[in-house]
This record gives structure tokens, C-alpha cells and sequence, in this order.
């Protein structure tokens, strides 16, 4: 097939080489040849020989045929997709013997047109139309060929001139030349949007390559935040972190690129666009593993929507699914995302080899994958501070999730960060059952182990939460703003450090089905305020819809991961923006970093299992002993430092003394003393089942305790 490719490829290439030759040669012919009609003696030996030999085969009507050869050099030059060149030449030669022996008959018929003559052709073929036709419609028909043929050739509608002078004779000239004119400019438009072949009128796009790229400015997405981070040593325990050569080498690290067959798609493309009359020029193609970026100029006009709206067709016309069209607002161009039609797999060792992974100081430092263009994608969990990870099932969530968890094991030892993970599928995890990385405030560090079920996951979230509580207690005593500085600090007096929790829920839908009250609100609670003292939370669905990913969990994540979603829908819901449905699938990825307008397309990097098992082995095998304090005692709850609880009473207070002074309660007084329905409804909810406020059943009326809520008000002042 690449065989095939490369000869179509060659055989266009020599094509246009050959066309060009030839505009040449029919120019200089063109030139020459007026040249020596026009002034024979000025034009030496040759010119004058071959005006001689015209004018003695087609005599006057030599004249005719530097304009041929005119005609020839302008559609070689365009390239013009009339271009019919058996028919053209059948055309001219027609039209110079015809011209020849039109000569030789008004040379027969007018006896004042004796210089004129129409040579050895005229001479020999005019005899033969007067015997056939007799003199004036011999001529009349010599008259019509000859018009015919020139009309053909030069590409000029008789008829509409003929219309034209009817409607108008002083004018049908000047508008047949107007037409001309206009038709030449219409020609011209087409063929710069239809063909645009031409190496003169399109430059070349640049194929930037991934050394090429490493030189421009990095975007500041892919510059990793150094942490100010203090490595941690264990003062007992020797733990070595896993070498990079237990993964596989990777195979994108140096894909490669044929040039032709990127010039070819860019090609097609183009001609694509100028079917649905957009103007565009390709101004550079920048390959990757796995898809290709053809960055387009726009003709002035065409608006970036109109380039969407035809995204079907861009992929019926290139032969693939899976197209992406993104605006690059720093280039001022039009990116047009095609797969490539074999893509590589990404494999993680490349991007942990890379200077951005090991020169990053922190220790959550993720390699995601690679950019469009190939160079490695390392972020910064610490810097997110939780991550949103949705796509639809075999898009390549649980991949991407090892890939997350490997990039931390090659970084952290295991008392530096935990994981706490939750997989209600009970498939994906089990792997890392063994690893002293793993954590659960619920159990002794012993038994700590991947959390199954519903209930227990509810539970450990809310023990985090107490974990959390337990570490801004101990931050606060040492002054310390977080766990950044509490490490450093504990590091000048000796004390104990503190480590790093990330949780990972796969499969959140599963969760928020059973247990949704109960996690929703440590969700919550943690998102808002975890950050600080090293906990981070990475929540993966494959349904990400807003049961799923609700109002609240949505408004703590800032930073999404969006595999390929089965709908526009779902992409709205998990990047708030279409694109999503887009995606390959299998590892292509929508990384949305927080603060970020527009998302990096990258394609995850690729962990087998057998591959994560090697550096898994390697782990167990150090024996590193699994040690963390188990959380004392249940936290007080401390109403002050709930923020949620603090929301809550702010709010019942206030309704609690309307509701004493009107003595009565409604659903608008709510409304018009709080503003917005849904808050009126959450405060309703919150006194009913408080049990200050009942609704019998069979009634629509609200029953009010009086005695009850002025108890509380007391006690609260
Ligand atoms: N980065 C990648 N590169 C190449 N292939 C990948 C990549 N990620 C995933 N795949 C392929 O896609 C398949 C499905 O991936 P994965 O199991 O991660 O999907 P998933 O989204 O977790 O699905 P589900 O939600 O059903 O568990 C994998 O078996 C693998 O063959």
C-alpha cells in the first residue's frame, strides 16, 4: 500500500513537472513565432525559414498560430481543470485549416484580396468545399468551422454572444469581452479553490517535526510546576524506586513520517475544502503517533464553523473517522486533527525517561501521554488538585488510571504517598493489593486493602474527611499553611512527616447509585478543602452524566480528563464544551487543565498488565513494611470547621426566626427573604427534616412546631 502511495505520488509529482515544461515551451514558441511572422527579417535564418514554411502551408493564417500557442501556455500554467488536451489539440487544428482555406476563399471570391492566402492547405482544400458546396456556402460553412473551432478552443460561448448582440448590438461586444473577463475571473477562482496545485499560488506546508517542535516554546500546559517540595528519606527503610527498563520500550518514540504521504493528505485536504468552496492553505502539517495536525490559513471570510459543519465529509473524503477541528488563536489557524492511518501505541517508559518527568520535583507528577505532535505530556497532581476522569466503556479510563498510579510509584516511595482505592468493579485494582502504598483510614496499616464495596467506601471517605480534620489540627499547632511546610518543618526539628493520600474511585457512577448522600457530601468536603493538607481525589466514570457528575462534584474539579464520550452530551457535561465525541477512543484523550480555556489533546500512555505486574514485583519485592497511624478517634464534629454544616445553619437560622415572627412558612416567603427557589427548597428540606415543620399526609399544608423552634433559638443565641 505505501508502495502504491509512493508511485501515485511520484507519477502527480512528474505530472506537474511536465506541465510545467510544457507552458514554457509554449510560451517561447508563442513569442517566437509572433516574433518572426511579425518582423521575419529581424528574427535570423531560423525565423525567417519558419515563417516562410507557415506561410507557405497555411499561408496568411500563420498568424493564427502564435495565439495557439498562447492559448496552450495558459491552460499548461493554470493547470486548469478543462484542461482536455487531445480535444484542444483536435481544435486547433481544425481551426487553422479552416482559417487557411477561409483565407483562400476570399482570396477566390474578392478580387481585392489578392495578397492574402491560405498556403498549400488553403490551396489544396478550398477546391474541394466550392465543388462541394458551391462558393457562398462553401464560404458560409468554411466561416462557421472556423468560428466553431476558435470558439472551442478559446473557450468563448457563441451563443451567448449571439444573445448578448441581439438583446443589445452597441453594447453585446464590450459585455462579450466583460464576460470573457468575468469567466477568465471565475476560472481563476475556481481553480485557486479547487485546484491550488500550483507550487507558485500554494507555498508548501511545512512538516514541522518533533525535534523541530522541542525548539518552539514549549505551551505552558506542558512546562511542569516545579513543587517546592522536600524529598523525604526514610530514616529505617532503603526503598528503591522502580527503573524504567521494567516497562516496554516505547515504539512512538521515534515514529516515523513520509513525507509524501503527508504532502498527499495535506493535498487532499485542500482540494476537500475547495469542494465546499473553502478557500484554505495548509501552512504546516505536524505529524504525530498517532493522529496528524494540518494547520490551515483560512481564506478571509471563511468562518472556523463552516470547516466544522463539514467534518463528515473531511472524513469520508481522507478515509477516517475520528476527525477534530480546533482553533489555534496563537497561530491564527485552523488545526485540522486527522488519525494517521496506523497509529502507534504510546507506551509510558518514553515519558518517564523524558527530562520533563525527571527533572519535576513533585512527587504526584503524572505522565499522561503525548501531545499531537509527539513530545511527552507531564502534569502535576498537587498543582489540579483532583481530577475528573470520564469516557465511555473501552475508551481507556482503567489504562489511563495505571498509567496515573505508575507515574506516582516511579516517583514516591511508600511513605511519601498512599493511595486510597476504590473499585467497585472489583476488576481493575487488584494488582496493587500487595503494595505497601496502599491505604485505608478505616483498617490498620496491615490490613489495608483495595476498597470494594459501597458501604465501606462511604465510610473510608468520611474517615479521610477525619483524616483531614485530624491533619489541619496538626498543621495549625506547627503554623504551618501546608503540608508542603509541615514536611519542611518536621524536617529542621525531626519530627514525624507527613504523607501524601491519593484517592482514586473507579467507576463513580456505581458508588453514586447506592451510596450517593453519603459520599457526595465527603466529596465534597474533601474537594474544597483537602488540597492543603496532601490529599488529592481522582473520581473516573464512564457515565458522565449529571446524576453522576452533579453541580457539586463538577464545581470542586477543575481539572477533567475526557476519553472518548458515546455522546456530545456527555462531553458537555465532563469538559463543558463539545469534542469529546470525537476522539479515537483507546487511549485518545481531552486533558482540560484548571484555569484553561481549551484542552490538550493527548494520547495516554500505554501499560500492559504484564508490564505493571514487573514494576508491582519489584515494589513487593523490597518488603518496604506498611506504616501509617491509623486515624485515634473519631474527629468532633467541630461546627465551626464544617463548612458544609456552617452553610446549613447560616441558613436555618435565619428562616428559623422568619418563621417565628410571620408564623407562618411557604415556599415564596422563602423565596423573597432568600433569594432563588432552589435555595427556598433546600431550607424547606432542611426544616422538615430537622422536625420543625411537618406536612401531614393529605394535606398540602405545612404544620409548624412554634415551641420547638423557639427552643432552638434560645439555645443558639
Ligand atoms: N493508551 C492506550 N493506547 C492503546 N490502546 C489502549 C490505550 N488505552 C486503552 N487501550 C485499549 O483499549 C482497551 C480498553 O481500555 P480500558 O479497559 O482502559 O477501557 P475502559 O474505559 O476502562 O473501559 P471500561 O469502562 O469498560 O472498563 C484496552 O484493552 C486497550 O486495548
Amino acid at each position: 500500500m505505501g508502495k502504491n502511495k509512493k508511485a501515485k505520488n511520484k507519477k502527480h509529482n512528474n505530472s506537474k513537472k511536465n506541465r510545467e515544461a510544457a507552458a514554457l515551451f509554449f510560451a517561447l514558441v508563442s513569442f517566437l513565432s509572433a516574433y518572426a511572422f511579425i518582423v521575419p527579417a529581424r528574427s535570423g535564418i531560423l525565423g525567417r525559414a519558419v515563417s516562410a514554411v507557415m506561410f507557405v502551408v497555411f499561408g496568411t493564417a500563420d498568424y493564427i498560430l502564435p495565439l495557439i500557442f498562447l492559448r496552450y501556455f495558459i491552460i499548461h500554467i493554470m493547470q486548469s481543470v478543462e484542461l482536455k488536451e487531445k480535444l484542444d489539440f483536435i481544435w486547433s487544428v481544425i481551426c487553422i485549416v479552416s482559417c487557411s482555406v477561409l483565407f483562400e476563399a476570399v482570396r477566390f471570391t474578392f478580387a481585392s484580396a489578392e495578397e492574402i492566402s491560405g498556403g498549400w492547405v488553403g490551396d489544396n482544400l478550398y477546391p474541394f468545399f466550392k465543388e462541394l458546396f458551391g462558393v457562398w456556402l462553401g464560404f458560409a460553412i468554411i466561416i462557421i468551422i472556423f468560428l466553431f473551432s476558435a470558439a472551442k478552443l478559446f473557450r468563448i460561448s457563441i451563443s451567448s454572444c449571439v444573445y448578448n448582440f441581439l438583446k443589445n448590438p452597441e453594447e453585446s461586444i464590450i459585455k462579450s469581452e466583460e464576460k470573457k473577463v468575468q469567466n477568465i475571473l471565475q476560472v481563476k477562482k475556481q481553480e485557486c479553490l479547487i485546484q491550488q496545485k500550483s507550487d507558485r499560488a500554494v507555498p508548501k506546508p511545512n512538516i514541522l517535526s518533533v525535534q523541530e517542535k522541542e525548539e518552539k516554546k514549549k505551551p505552558e500546559s506542558l512546562i511542569c510546576p516545579a513543587v517546592k517540595q522536600t524529598k523525604v528519606d526514610s530514616k529505617i527503610f532503603d526503598y528503591k524506586l522502580p527503573a524504567a527498563d521494567l516497562l516496554k520500550n516505547d515504539s512512538a518514540a521515534d515514529f516515523e513520517t513520509d513525507k509524501d504521504e503527508l504532502l498527499e493528505r495535506a493535498e487532499l485536504l485542500r482540494t476537500t475544502l475547495a469542494d465546499f468552496d473553502i478557500g484554505a492553505e495548509v501552512k504546516d502539517i505536524i505529524p504525530g503517533p498517532v493522529v496528524t495536525r494540518y494547520d490551515l490559513v483560512l481564506s478571509p471570510g471563511i468562518r472556523i464553523q463552516t470547516v466544522s459543519g463539514i467534518i463528515d465529509n473531511i472524513s469520508l473524503a481522507m478515509r477516517t473517522a475520528s476527525i477534530r477541528v480546533v482553533s489555534i488563536p496563537e497561530k491564527a489557524v485552523v488545526g485540522i486533527e486527522v488519525p494517521n492511518p496506523s497509529g502507534t501505541i504510546v507506551g509510558l517508559r518514553g515519558i518517564l525517561e523524558s527530562t520533563a518527568f525527571e527533572s519535576s520535583k513533585s512527587l504526584l507528577t503524572l505522565a499522561l501521554g503525548k501531545t499531537t505532535d509527539g513530545s511527552g505530556y507531564v502534569t502535576d497532581l498537587a498543582s489540579m488538585p483532583h481530577l475528573l476522569i470520564a469516557g465511555a466503556t473501552g475508551s481507556g479510563k482503567s489504562v489511563g488510571i495505571h498509567t496515573i498510579i505508575l507515574s506516582i510509584l516511579y516517583k514516591a516511595r511508600p511513605d511519601e504517598v498512599k493511595f486510597m482505592l476504590i473499585d467497585p468493579k472489583r476488576v481493575e485494582m487488584p494488582i496493587y493489593r500487595d503494595i505497601p502504598h496502599i491505604y485505608n483510614p478505616c483498617t490498620c496499616a496491615a490490613d489495608a486493602d483495595i476498597i470494594t464495596g459501597h458501604r465501606e467506601a462511604a465510610a473510608a471517605l468520611k474517615k479521610l474527611v477525619n483524616v483531614m480534620d485530624e491533619r489541619y489540627t496538626k498543621f495549625a499547632k506547627e503554623m504551618a499553611r501546608n503540608i508542603e511546610d509541615y514536611n519542611s518543618k518536621m524536617v529542621e526539628t525531626g519530627g514525624e512527616k507527613e504523607f501524601y493520600i491519593v484517592v482514586i474511585i473507579d467507576e463513580l457512577a456505581d458508588l453514586m447509585i447506592v451510596v450517593q448522600k453519603e459520599i457526595e457530601d465527603s466529596i465534597q468536603r474533601l474537594a474544597q478543602m483537602a488540597r492543603a493538607v496532601g490529599i488529592h481525589l481522582i473520581l473516573a466514570t464512564q457515565r458522565p452524566s449529571v446524576n453522576v457528575i452533579t453541580g457539586i462534584i463538577k464545581a470542586n474539579f477543575p481539572a477533567r480528563l475526557s476519553f472518548q464520550t458515546t455522546s456530545k452530551i456527555d462531553s458537555r457535561v465532563i469538559l463543558d464544551m463539545l469534542g469529546a465525541e470525537c476522539l479515537m477512543g483507546r487511549g485518545d484523550m481531552l486533558f482540560l487543565p484548571p484555569g484553561e480555556a481549551r484542552p490538550a489533546r493527548l494520547h495516554g500512555a500505554y501499560v500492559s498488565l504484564k508490564e505493571a505486574e514487573k514494576v508491582i514485583s519489584f515494589i513487593n519485592g523490597q518488603n518496604f513494611p506498611r506504616l501509617y497511624e491509623p486515624v485515634v478517634a473519631e474527629v468532633e464534629r467541630n461546627v465551626s470547621f464544617n463548612a458544609a454544616e456552617e452553610k446549613r445553619t447560616r441558613d436555618l437560622i435565619p428562616a428559623l426566626k422568619l418563621i417565628n415572627e410571620r408564623k407562618r412558612i411557604s415556599q415564596d416567603l422563602l423565596k423573597a427573604n432568600f433569594g432563588g427557589s432552589a435555595r427556598a427548597t433546600n431550607i424547606l428540606s432542611i426544616l422538615e427534616t430537622e422536625g420543625f415543620i411537618t406536612k401531614p399526609e393529605g394535606t398540602n399544608k405545612w404544620q409548624i412546631d412554634h415551641d420547638k423552634i423557639r427552643q432552638y433559638l434560645e439555645e443558639t443565641k
